[in-house]
């Protein structure tokens, strides 16, 4: 993720402030240096920095603390809110019909993201299709087609077409039935003259409501140059960030932004349809500073659960709530965090997990706890109905069946039912709370009660 050490390194200097009720101009000047070697080092234009740093500084030392809130606190809430003006608002993106092209390098990502868009319009409702008019690359339209197939949206391409201009064309009436078009640009090694009058063509055939620049997370410095012709050429109205699951930069896309004087529209966290999110400054914000991001978060889970439960309509979550907890149930529920990403992905928006946690667990904490996951779908693919309904009659007997039928070790599934069963007992204690006493525990973790993340919301959470 974008400036990822950025929360540790903060947290460390933080820290130290704990117990202050005031700070002084030393203390400002660490941790703005801190803030400044993250910044530098993910490639964030200099100047940008620069301003950045005057004004924390200048907060940091004028503001009168609000009442009630710790030196530390402060100097978080004022980090927070510039880090927030630093990357500015996202791009609108209203949910109706429209015509997005997305624009950018070679190898920047436009091709996946133009998918991942119209699977994120799906789930929004609308109907998307997308439009390839790469003509350039071969493998750009088997690929387009593939992606578009597993995101089960319409597209549309000529294999054997050379007229990107054309295919546009041909492409918009054949998908008229859609209410939102993607279109899909050719992308080159360099700024190309023919690349600018290819797209400008595109663009006046297609006549986006929208263009979007697709920028490699990586790209640094260079994004400036690019962003500025892009912006002369077709006009940048928002920037897409692709790949900020492989590298600790994205500075550069600030720059872009800064640049072409639009804003953030998307950001790409892997090589699936479903690994694209709309950037939200907030929570983006947070999660950089290791304050988990709870909306992103129970989207997430929303979504999952949506899914999982589209699978198989008998099964509905909130009857966890009303019946007993089985292990279908608990199956049901894994199956669900499968749909969520990667493990460290999710924790990462859980307050108190940002960052310091991560961290600190050893790098193969996260593919442990996914492979004994796995372990657990095999095992429970062994068992019967009668088991999976009433996993605490099974007997010792049963235990040896289920291991050899899964090829799984005895004590793996002993394991499988204690987890159950400690989750059942968790879930027994929530039945018995009041709405009250829910919203409390929510509160709490809100504010980071987890220990270890920056925590603290509370001055403006
Ligand atoms: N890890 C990761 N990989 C990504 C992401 N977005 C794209 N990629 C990968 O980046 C590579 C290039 O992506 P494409 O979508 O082919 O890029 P393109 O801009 O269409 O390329 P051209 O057609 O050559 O201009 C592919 O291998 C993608 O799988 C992302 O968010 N994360």
């Amino acid at each position: 993720m974008v400036l990822d050490d950025l929360g540790s390194s903060l947290r460390g200097t933080l820290d130290d402030l704990r117990g202050k009720s005031r700070i002084d101009k030393a203390d400002v000047d660490e941790v703005v240096k801190q803030i400044q070697r993250s910044l530098l080092q993910a490639d964030v234009d200099v100047g940008l920095v620069m301003g950045l740093s005057d004004s924390i500084k200048d907060r940091a030392l004028n503001e009168e603390p609000v009442a009630g809130t710790t030196a530390r606190d402060q100097v978080l809430k004022i980090v927070y809110e510039e880090m927030v003006g630093l990357v500015g608002d996202s791009t609108e993106i209203p949910l109706e019909s429209q015509t997005i092209m997305l624009a950018g390098l070679q190898g920047s990502g436009k091709t996946t993201t133009a998918a991942k868009i119209a699977w994120w319009f799906s789930k929004k409702g609308l109907r998307p299709a997308v439009i390839q008019t790469d003509t350039f690359r071969p493998g750009a339209y088997d690929q387009a087609k593939q992606m578009c197939e597993r995101a089960e949206v319409d597209f549309y391409g000529d294999p054997d077409g050379n007229d990107p201009v054309e295919i546009a064309r041909e492409g918009l009436e054949a998908t008229a039935d859609a209410e939102v078009h993607i279109v899909d640009t050719a992308g080159r090694h360099a700024l190309e003259s023919d690349l600018i009058d290819e797209i400008e063509e595109i663009d006046t055939v297609v006549d986006p409501d929208l263009s979007l620049l697709v920028l490699d997370a990586a790209i640094g410095q260079g994004a400036k140059q690019q962003a500025q012709e892009f912006e002369e050429s077709i006009g940048v109205g928002g920037v897409i960030i692709t790949k900020l699951d492989g590298t600790a930069k994205g500075g550069g896309a600030l720059t872009a932004v800064n640049e072409t004087e639009s804003s953030i529209a998307f950001l790409g966290t892997g090589e699936t349809v479903q690994d694209i999110e709309r950037f939200e400054p907030n929570g983006f914000i947070s999660r950089l500073l290791g304050m988990g991001d709870l909306k992103q978060l129970s989207e997430r889970v929303e979504r999952a659960m949506a899914e999982t439960q589209a699978e198989d309509e008998d099964w509905d979550p909130e009857d966890i709530m009303k019946g007993s907890f089985t292990l279908k149930d608990m199956k049901k529920q894994m199956e669900a965090m499968n749909r969520m990403g990667p493990l460290d992905q999710v924790l990462d928006m859980i307050p108190g997990f940002g960052g310091g946690i991560m961290d600190q667990l050893p790098d193969d904490a996260m593919d442990t706890t996914q492979d004994r996951m796995r372990q657990f779908e095999v095992i429970m693919d062994s068992m019967t109905d009668e088991e999976m309904e009433n996993p605490q009659s099974v007997t010792s007997a049963q235990i040896e069946r289920i291991a050899r039928g899964s090829g799984t070790e005895e004590e793996t599934v002993r394991e499988l039912l204690s987890q159950h069963k400690m989750m059942d007992q968790t879930l027994n204690q929530f039945k018995g709370m009041g709405d009250g006493d829910m919203q409390r525990m929510m509160k709490k973790m809100q504010k980071g009660g987890g220990g270890g993340g920056l925590g603290g919301m509370g001055p403006f959470g």
